[in-house]
């Protein structure tokens, strides 16, 4: 088992570049398997450990994929099986988006059911209800979800009760190659939800509306593979902006794109944190103190879940009290008991989380309970004093690329360790100190 080791106390100044985004690059390669003419090649993607689960998923659909330099190319013109097994939805919910582009190019459709997770029940009815809507006939049983149509799936109108990222996406995939039109209201507005569209487009597609809360697709008969470079991580952009902000540093973000990011800026810069764009990037200077904020995560265009944790442990260092109320996911406040580990002044009450700042954070051993959280963690042990351990790095790396070599680089006190390592290193200083 691995562990990251920070020691707090050090200011982040230079520059760090962002990779393509997570979010973004698992719905466009379950959109490849829309293609059954010609290969996909999709650049600027992230060697995330979701990236190598998601091709695995498409090599046992039977599409041929190569991962190599940040570019993964597909070919899914074979005739596609059918089937996501348990193995790998249970290791990434986002498995699930296959199901869209099987069931539009095949006729059917059998992915193992996702189950909740450490933030919430994550159901998928508004997915199921879009397929149904289109005319496919679903069935849940033995842990598998059964989508089946007759023919070809038709245009529909689909309402969907929530504006949900992963529905938006899973029947955008399948009303492409539907016949006639579908359109789709309350859809999700997020940036990868556009870059889905173009992608999609690319292939020959007729998407409108991405971007705004309705879609409107006109089915085509087929699709072909198509070149697309995948946009930047908001949200890794966001984490380097917190990472700057709470050290009191000056960093730039490369590749951060400040529309994507409206709603986080304008909450640093409440805070006090000077925030300028600067060539294709943003530079973050943080301020001595730290000003409380209330925040409510929202849908794109609202202040994003994904950036929650990390704006908490900006918060703990903030002056007065805050408020975060969480309104996407029903439990998405694990780590605050590991922010108390590290002597953070943290409440839950129902949805939201009361701060009262600055908490005089100490380092402590605490387990990353999610992927952002994982990220909160270590970013809380850049201004704690003494040692932070963080264990449970297999969500930090889901979507993270190289995070304490990257903060490393900017000046951090940081390295990741195995466990026997950390042992060897804390016998010889234990050594070296009885010698002195
Ligand atoms: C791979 C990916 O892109 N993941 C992102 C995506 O997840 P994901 O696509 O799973 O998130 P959704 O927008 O679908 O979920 C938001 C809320 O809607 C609920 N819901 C969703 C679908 C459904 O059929 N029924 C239902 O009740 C969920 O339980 C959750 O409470 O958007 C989330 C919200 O911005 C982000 O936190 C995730 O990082
Ligand atoms: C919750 C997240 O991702 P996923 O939907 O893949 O679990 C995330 O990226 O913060």
């Amino acid at each position: 088992m691995e562990k990251i080791i920070v020691r707090g106390g050090q200011r982040l100044y230079g520059t760090v570049k962002v990779e393509g985004a997570k979010n973004a690059v698992l719905p466009v390669l379950a959109a490849t398997l829309l293609a059954s003419d010609g290969k996909s090649v999709i650049r600027d993607v992230p060697t995330l450990s979701d990236v190598y689960t998601i091709n695995e998923v498409l090599r046992n659909l039977n599409a041929e994929v190569a991962f190599d330099n940040n570019t993964v190319v597909v070919d899914a013109s074979r005739v596609l099986k059918e089937e996501a097994p348990f193995e790998y939805v249970r290791k990434m919910r986002a498995s699930v988006l296959v199901m869209g582009s099987l069931l539009a190019r095949n006729g059917r459709a059998r992915v193992a059911l996702p189950g909740g997770c450490a933030i919430g029940s994550r159901p998928i009815d508004q997915h199921l209800k879009g397929f149904e809507a289109m005319g496919a006939k679903v069935k849940v049983g033995n842990g598998f979800i059964e989508a089946e149509v007759d023919g070809r799936l038709k245009g529909a109108k689909i309402y969907l009760d929530f504006p949900s990222v992963g529905a938006t996406e899973n029947i955008m995939m399948a009303a492409t190659l539907a016949k006639g039109t579908t359109v789709i209201e309350n859809v999700a507005k997020e940036p990868e939800i556009v870059d889905l569209a173009n992608f999609l487009n690319k292939m020959g597609a007729n998407v409108r509306g991405a971007g705004t809360g309705t879609l409107r697709i006109e089915g085509v008969d087929v699709l072909f593979g198509a070149d697309h470079n995948i946009i930047p991580d908001r949200i890794e952009a966001g984490t380097f902006m917190v990472a700057s902000a709470i050290t009191g540093g000056n960093v730039l973000v490369q590749g951060a794109v400040p529309e994507h990011l409206s709603s986080l800026i304008a909450k640093m810069e409440e805070m006090g944190v000077t925030i300028i764009e600067e060539g294709d990037g943003v530079r973050v200077i943080g301020p001595e103190k730290l000003k409380a904020v209330d925040i409510k995560t929202m849908p794109h265009p609202g202040f994003p879940t994904d950036m929650q944790s990390q704006m908490m442990a900006l918060l703990l260092r903030a002056e007065g009290t805050s408020m975060i109320t969480e309104t996407v996911f029903e439990n998405r406040f694990m780590h605050v008991e590991e922010f108390r580990r590290m002597n953070a002044d943290i409440k839950i009450e129902g949805r939201s989380v009361i701060l009262n700042g600055p908490s005089n954070l100490q380092g402590a051993e605490v387990s990353a309970t999610d992927l952002r959280a994982a990220a909160a963690l270590i970013l809380t042990g850049l201004v704690s004093e003494g040692n932070t351990r963080v264990t449970e790095l297999k969500h930090l790396d889901r979507g993270y690329v190289d995070f304490h070599g990257k903060l490393a680089s900017l000046g951090a006190d940081i390295e990741r360790v195995k466990e026997a390592e950390e042992v060897f290193t804390e016998v010889n200083s234990y050594i070296s100190d009885l010698n002195a």
